[in-house]
Formats: C-alpha cells, structure tokens, sequence
C-alpha cells in the first residue's frame, strides 16, 4: 500500500503548466551509449526521447541567435547555460503530445539541476545511470562516426573531467534519494537493454496498478 501512494505521489505532482508528465533521466559518461538505449526503450516503452545533444545540435543547425555560442562550448566540451537548454526541453515536452519522457544528457551540472527543477516543477521518477569506463567510452566515441565536432580526443578528454567534476554530483544527489538505477554500460548493446527491461516492465506496472488503484 505505502509503494503504490509514493508512486501516486511521485507521479501527480510532476507538473509542467497543466501538464502531468512522468520523466526519467538518462546519465552517463560521453559514449556510455544513452542515445542507443532510449532509441531502444522507445519503441518498446512508448517514451518520447529528449536528448539535450541533439536539441542543442538542432539549434545550432536553426541558425538561432545562441548558435554560435553552443556551438563553441560544445566543442570545448563545456556545458551551456541552464536556460539554454531548458527552454528547448520545455518546448519539445509541451509539443510533443506525449506524457513521458526519457530526458538524456541533463541534468549534466548542478545548475542544470536545480534550475530544471525550479523552472518546471518536475521531480525525476528515477534516473537510469549508465556505468562505464573511461576506456571504453573513448573507444566508443572514437568510432561514433556522426561527424560531431566533440568526437576528437582533445574534446573528448576534456568532456571526461567535466563528467567528473560536474555530472557525477549530480548523480550522487540523486543516489541520495534512492533514485539512481545502476546499469552495467560495459556490456554488449542487447545485453545492456535486456537489464534496462527489467526496469522499465516494473515501471509499467507500477504505473498500470496506479491507474487501477484511481479508478
Ligand atoms: N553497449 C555498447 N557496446 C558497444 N558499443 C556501443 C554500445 N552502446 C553504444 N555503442 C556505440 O558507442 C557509440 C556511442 O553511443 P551513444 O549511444 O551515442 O552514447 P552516448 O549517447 O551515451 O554518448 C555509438 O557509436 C554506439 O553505436
Ligand atoms: N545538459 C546538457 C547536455 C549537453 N550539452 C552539450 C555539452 C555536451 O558535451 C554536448 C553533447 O552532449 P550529448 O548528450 O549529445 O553527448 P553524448 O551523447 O553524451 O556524447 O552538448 C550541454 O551543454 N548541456
Ligand atoms: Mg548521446
């Protein structure tokens, strides 16, 4: 009984305007392969997939006023300001005409973070954090073959301090919440997605018991 009202809880009281949603984040290291997950759990799942990469990359491509900048501090491997990135999540959330979302590469910094949080009043349902080493991750974006500017080695190492100095108390924030759900990233892609399934069946049932519960 005590799950099913903390899961009541958890789920009502993400709010963004009028809308309910029901958010997961998507961390990792540069190359621990988030974006291949998602892709993954989307069409398994029903999620819509925001990744803060490609919503950055699609605004530099736009020819925006911030383009520029973006496109500077991505290739510096440095984190662009919070407002930045959460209006571009805000819109794609409130156009998307779905109510769940796999964010993917945010909250990358405290600032993020927090700002995230107060801007929209969401609450992660639970953060999905893939695990990996340094070592392979730089095999990984090594061979990623997308043409981005970050995919050099000079970037890439930097993008490794900033994961560690920036993105990882991000992740232990949440680990302090009991919200942090541990993946082996080192694994071969179906393996990783089989360990993601036992996630994410839980959460549909969850959420399936929440609806029989309110109705
Ligand atoms: N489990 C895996 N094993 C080997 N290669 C992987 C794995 N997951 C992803 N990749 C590959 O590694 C690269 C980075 O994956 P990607 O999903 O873009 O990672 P991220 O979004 O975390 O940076 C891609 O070329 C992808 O095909
Ligand atoms: N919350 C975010 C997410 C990404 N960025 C910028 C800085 C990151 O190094 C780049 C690339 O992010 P992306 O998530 O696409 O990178 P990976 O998929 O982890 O390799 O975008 C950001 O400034 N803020
Ligand atoms: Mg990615």
């Amino acid at each position: 009984m005590g799950s099913a009202t903390e899961a009541t809880k958890d789920i009502s009281e993400n709010l963004l305007g009028h809308k309910k949603v029901t958010v997961v984040f998507v961390l990792g290291g540069p190359g621990s392969g988030k974006g291949t997950q998602c892709a993954n759990i989307v069409e398994h799942y029903g999620f819509t997939h925001l990744s803060a990469g490609d919503l950055l990359r699609a605004e530099i491509k736009s020819g925006s006023e911030n383009g520029t900048m973006i496109q500077n501090m991505i290739k510096e491997g440095k984190i662009v300001p919070s407002e930045v990135t959460i209006k571009l999540l805000q819109t794609a959330i409130l156009e998307s005409g779905n109510d769940k979302f796999l964010i993917d590469g945010f909250p990358r910094n405290e600032e993020n973070r927090a700002a995230f949080e107060r801007v929209t009043g969401i609450v992660p349902e639970f953060v999905l954090f893939f695990d990996c080493s340094e070592e392979e991750m730089e095999r990984r974006l090594l061979g990623r073959n997308q043409g981005r500017v970050d995919d050099n080695i000079e970037t890439i190492k930097k993008r490794f301090k900033v994961f560690v100095e920036s993105s990882l108390p991000v992740v232990e924030h949440y680990e302090s919440l009991g919200k942090v759900k541990r993946i082996d990233a080192a694994k071969p892609i179906p393996e990783v997605f089989e360990d993601i399934k036992v996630i994410f069946s839980s959460l549909a049932s969850k959420v399936m018991k929440l609806v029989i519960i309110s109705s």
